[in-house]
């Protein structure tokens, strides 16, 4: 039956009415008498499918490497090179050679549907195989290695290979980092051998546990078995510090795309021909976090470790895959390789005024160093880690890591619109259809982070260096409501406050603790320091010394009567009178243009001056507390630093 001519002989009674017959579609070429003209264009130049998809992905532009003698690689030359360097980070210790390794995805399939390369020793430029000794199945296989992936690489693996991974509204990539949501200082060591010994603080106060050399080749052959038994790892190469006499090269092999993005953004990314000549990396991380460590391993008390080893310029991490990790492990690394070059290494923030004027931001976490570095009327040099040489300030990181808890558009602009494509976003909630981020919500946790690249953020300074500060910030989210919102230190105050350390916050929200709690963490950065803080403090007073640095004591909290009473308050820096308080010794303004001359002063707002009296002299005596480890520390050549220092505390 033929459609379309309707059968009027029929006799089910249904028909379609005769009418004039479908004049016939022509296409093709060309006719006289066309009416509307073809204008579909060249038709697709693949003749099959697998042929149109092969033809989507442009080969990276070849650069034109160069070696040191000065003559060109060939892209293969580089590969094997490249491959070869990879194994040997692998390899294990006591079979002393890196596994095989071979570039992309093993999911990539080939022509023949295979996944595993076809080629044999040697063959592929692609490939290393290094000579093996003993032959076990791991040396039989292959390790495919995702090296230096860009961030839409990075989500593509990350979104089909990760659980928790999702694309949201404003573009980040979301990831869960699992049952740990913070660092594990307690679960960190630090190899204790000839070296070290001498030159690192141990003992009461130190953040540096010790573990034996031995006990870290076990941790670190079970982190590398590990990532050797997966079919692929991330590994980045990439660079800390902006000063490019102090740059160090630092290799990080990690099993998630989310830990390589992080590093991506929160390093310097090297261009194309650096890493050409990148070589031998000068630190490596291997990034085991998914796999705990032996619980019966000696020194070990948990499933977490965090493992420097300072002699091997390696770390290794099991048992946790909280990014931050990676970030301030290296840090850490800084904190001892920088003094020995004489360069002061800083938990702070940085910024510069347009007439050139830096500012550090010296803070425990949360007390507001990136979200008062990232000001949207000054540069941001950095928001976290810097050094301060000779000649200057540099950032070690190449990107920013905010807290994100109640962000808002409103108070943090800049922050806000640098959570785009390529930011990783950690442990946030958000719609699950809309995909749209709520700040406020807290259910995984409250340390929900932004990993972004400097560059995000529009008034960066790149690259991030400056020159010498000309003020030194300390902040302190102080929850008991003593602390002026602005006090101006001397060298002496300074050096106090800043191996002090200090910032309370109310002890969680829970559980009906209203207490404050203090905390105090030498150089504001305890976790992370090697050496004893006094070594860095003499270091800051001598740098602020000579570039006639200002010293301020800066309450990010609550001032004005006690957590409840009193609202968050804003920064503020002035040129103005001041007067010096009781106990703390502080000198603070009398007016601020703009800021009513009461909050000023704390005890203007706080209704019962009994109870201010008595929460500044508990304050003051957890401060004395605090310094009592470090009172019989010298430092300078007479010791006549540490009686100033002492006496700059609080005094009743
Ligand atoms: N007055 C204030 N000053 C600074 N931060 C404030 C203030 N009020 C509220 N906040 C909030 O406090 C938090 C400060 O976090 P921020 O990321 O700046 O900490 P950080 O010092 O950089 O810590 P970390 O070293 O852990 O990264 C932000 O969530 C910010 O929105
Ligand atoms: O390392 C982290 O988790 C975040 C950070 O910057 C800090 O704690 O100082
Ligand atoms: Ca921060
Ligand atoms: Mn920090």
């Amino acid at each position: 039956m033929s459609a379309g001519n309707g059968n009027a002989n029929g006799d089910g009674g249904f028909s379609f009415p005769k009418g004039p017959a479908i004049p016939k579609i022509t296409t093709g070429a060309k006719r006289d008498n066309e009416i509307c003209h073809d204008d579909s264009g060249p038709t697709v130049k693949a003749t099959t499918l697998d042929e149109l998809h092969s033809l989507q992905k442009k080969r990276s532009a070849p650069t034109t490497p160069i070696n040191q003698s000065g003559a060109a690689f060939s892209e293969e030359e580089r590969q094997k090179i490249q491959l070869q360097s990879i194994s040997a980070s692998l390899a294990s210790l006591t079979r002393e050679s890196g596994p095989k390794v071979v570039r992309g995805d093993p999911a990539e399939k080939k022509a023949d549907g295979s996944t595993t390369p076809a080629y044999a020793h040697g063959q592929h430029p692609s490939i290393f195989s290094p000579a093996l000794g003993a032959v076990s199945d791991s040396s039989l296989k292959f390790t495919h290695v995702l090296y230096n992936l860009s961030p839409a690489e990075l989500y593509e693996q990350a979104v089909k290979y990760e659980k928790g991974s999702f694309i949201t509204s404003n573009g980040a990539l979301a990831t869960l980092s699992g049952a740990k949501t913070g660092r594990a200082p307690r679960d960190k060591r630090v190899v204790r051998d000839a070296t070290t010994e001498d030159e690192l603080w141990w003992g009461k106060g130190s953040p540096n546990i010790e573990m034996d050399e031995h006990t870290f080749t076990v941790n670190r052959e079970r982190a590398v078995d590990y990532l050797n038994s997966l079919e692929k790892v991330f590994v980045n190469d990439q660079f800390l510090n902006w000063d490019p006499e102090n740059r160090i090269k630092v290799r990080i092999v990690s099993a998630r795309a989310y830990h390589s993005l992080f590093m991506h953004n929160m390093c310097i990314r090297p261009t194309p021909e650096e890493l050409e000549s990148f070589g031998t990396p000068d630190f490596t991380i291997y990034n085991a976090g998914q796999f705990p460590c032996n619980r019966y391993t000696h020194y070990m008390t948990s499933s977490t470790s965090v493992d420097l080893n300072l002699s091997r310029r390696e770390m290794v991490i099991l048992g946790t895959q909280y990014a931050g990790e990676m970030k301030k492990g290296l840090f850490s690394v800084m904190h001892y390789l920088m003094p020995k070059r004489r360069i002061l290494s800083l938990h702070s923030g940085c910024n510069m005024g347009k007439d050139g004027d830096v500012a550090l931001f010296f803070g425990l976490s949360g007390t507001g160093k990136t979200t008062l570095s990232t000001d949207h009327n000054r540069y941001l040099i950095g928001d976290d880690e810097h050094c301060w040489t000779e000649t200057g300030v540099s950032n070690i990181e190449g990107g920013c890591y905010a807290k994100c808890v109640d962000l808002s558009r409103e108070k943090e602009p800049d922050i806000w619109n640098a959570i785009k494509f390529g930011t990783v976003l950690e442990n946030v909630v958000f719609d699950e259809h809309t995909r749209e981020v709520d700040y406020s919500d807290k259910s995984v946790t409250e340390n929900t982070r932004a990993a972004y690249p400097i560059e995000f953020i529009p008034n960066a300074k790149i690259p991030c260096v400056g020159p010498h500060p000309k003020n030194v910030i300390l902040l302190a989210c102080d929850a008991f409501g003593v602390l002026p919102p602005v006090s101006k230190l001397n060298l002496a105050q300074t050096m106090y406050h800043f191996i002090s350390g200090y910032t309370a916050l109310v002890a969680g929200t829970e559980d009906g603790i209203k207490e404050p709690t203090a905390t105090f963490s030498a150089c504001f950065g305890a976790a992370f320091i090697m050496l004893h803080p006094t070594k860095y403090a003499a270091m800051l007073a001598e740098k602020m010394k000579r570039q006639g640095a200002t010293g301020w004591l800066v309450n990010t909290g609550w001032s004005g009567g006690s957590y409840g009473v009193g609202n968050r308050i804003k920064l503020a820096l002035l040129k103005a009178n001041y007067k010096k308080t009781d106990i703390f010794g502080f000198e603070i303004p009398t007016e601020i243009e703009g800021i009513p001359s009461e909050i000023l002063d704390p005890v203007n707002s706080w209704s019962d001056k009994n109870a201010h009296k008595e929460t500044l002299l508990k304050l003051g005596g957890l401060f004395k507390k605090n310094f009592e480890t470090f009172a019989n520390h010298k430092i300078g050549v007479d010791g006549k630093l540490t009686e100033e220092i002492l006496s700059a505390g609080p005094i009743f």
